[in-house]
């Protein structure tokens, strides 16, 4: 379990003090991924670089399985570096490097491992990563995702209980990045490890995360379950990822609603609701007739989910609103 308390960071500029991350206090799950979404400058990697102190807290107490790390000798911060692995937007591998030292470059420099030991995990690691043909490889003559692949064995080669990922999948394809995340996620289950994951994209986090904290200008504006802040965001700045992650255009979506008749809802329908034929059995028994504005299906980690803007005319609205809460659909009434 990571813990900040009352964490607050600031970097000096000139002798000045600029604040980067106002007074935070929030926890991180052991075995959870943890999102982090916010825009260039939110604050989001000096959030990540705490966890591992690579950035010191200017304020404040970051706790990890209840032990505080702003208090660790420089031995101890060591051991805590070799217990949270990092991957990064550019890989940062070494280039003059194969693959296998690259992965195997921490286990060497954390000293205690055989070479014997070294060699088995390296195997083990280039397997699990899928990469196990590209051994002798150098970085230039790997894709980007592969890259990050390696980036990803290097991160685990010293079995650390935290992964942090800082735009892990920016400079990565659609389909690349879909694929490093379907491995961040398997890793996350078969290995228990927590995975906090930075990014500018609410799509990864609706991806891979359980739970996201949305950062605006150094504080935590939005904090909890994906499916919660993901379906029904609360502050502005998480209504503007998700509006950019589903691609919806607000002047488009405003000029629909307002040609519109009658009351205006939206229906979400989260895991087995989102697949029952509910609207036709409603609309007969309340007689209410509806059109549809928007409606999309997809997913929240494995979890299926819909959201539908229906305009209502006619009939017993309370008998539709009823029978639908009834079936567990969140209904919000827009107009
Ligand atoms: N080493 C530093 N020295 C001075 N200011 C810094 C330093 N690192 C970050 N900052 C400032 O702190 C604020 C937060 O930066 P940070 O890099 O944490 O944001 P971010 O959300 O990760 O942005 P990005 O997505 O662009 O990486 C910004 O105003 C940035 O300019």
């Amino acid at each position: 379990m990571i813990e900040f308390d009352q964490v607050q960071k600031s970097y000096q500029v000139g002798g000045r003090a600029i604040p980067a991350l106002h007074a935070t206090s929030m926890t991180i799950q052991a075995g959870e991924v943890f999102g982090i979404v916010g825009h260039s400058g939110a604050g989001k990697s000096t959030l990540v670089r705490l966890i591992n102190l690579l950035e010191r807290p200017t304020d404040g107490r970051i706790l990890i399985d209840g032990e505080n790390i702003t208090d660790y000798s420089a031995e101890q911060l060591r051991a805590l570096r070799r217990k949270v692995g990092m991957i990064f937007q550019h890989f940062n591998l070494l280039s003059s490097k194969t693959v296998a030292d690259n992965i195997a470059f921490p286990m060497k420099l954390a000293g205690n491992y055989s070479s014997k030991e070294i060699s088995v995990r390296v195997a083990e690691l280039l397997a699990r990563v899928g990469l196990s043909d590209h051994a002798s490889k150098y970085p230039s003559q790997l894709s980007g995702g592969q890259k990050q692949r390696v980036g990803i064995a290097r991160a685990l080669a010293c079995r650390p209980a935290i992964l942090l990922c800082d735009e892990a999948t920016s400079a990565l394809d659609p389909q690349t990045t879909q694929s490093v995340l379907q491995l961040l996620a398997d890793i996350n289950r078969e290995l228990g490890l927590t995975i906090v994951l930075i990014t500018h994209e609410m799509d990864v986090v609706r991806r891979v995360c359980d739970r996201v904290a949305v950062m605006d200008a150094g504080r935590v504006v939005e904090m909890g379950a994906v499916s919660d802040v993901f379906l029904h965001p609360q502050h502005p700045t998480t209504r503007d990822f998700v509006f950019e992650s589903e691609n919806i255009d607000r002047n488009e979506m405003q000029e629909d609603l307002d040609q519109a008749s009658g009351r205006i809802l939206r229906l979400t329908f989260r895991g087995d609701a989102t697949y029952k034929p509910l609207l036709g059995q409603v609309a007969r028994d309340s007689g209410v007739d509806f059109s549809i504005l928007s409606g999309r299906i997809d997913h929240i980690k494995d979890t299926p989910y819909g959201q539908l803007t229906l305009s209502l005319v006619g009939g017993d609205l309370g008998v539709a609103m009823s029978a639908l809460e009834a079936a567990d659909v969140h209904v919000e009434v827009l107009r």
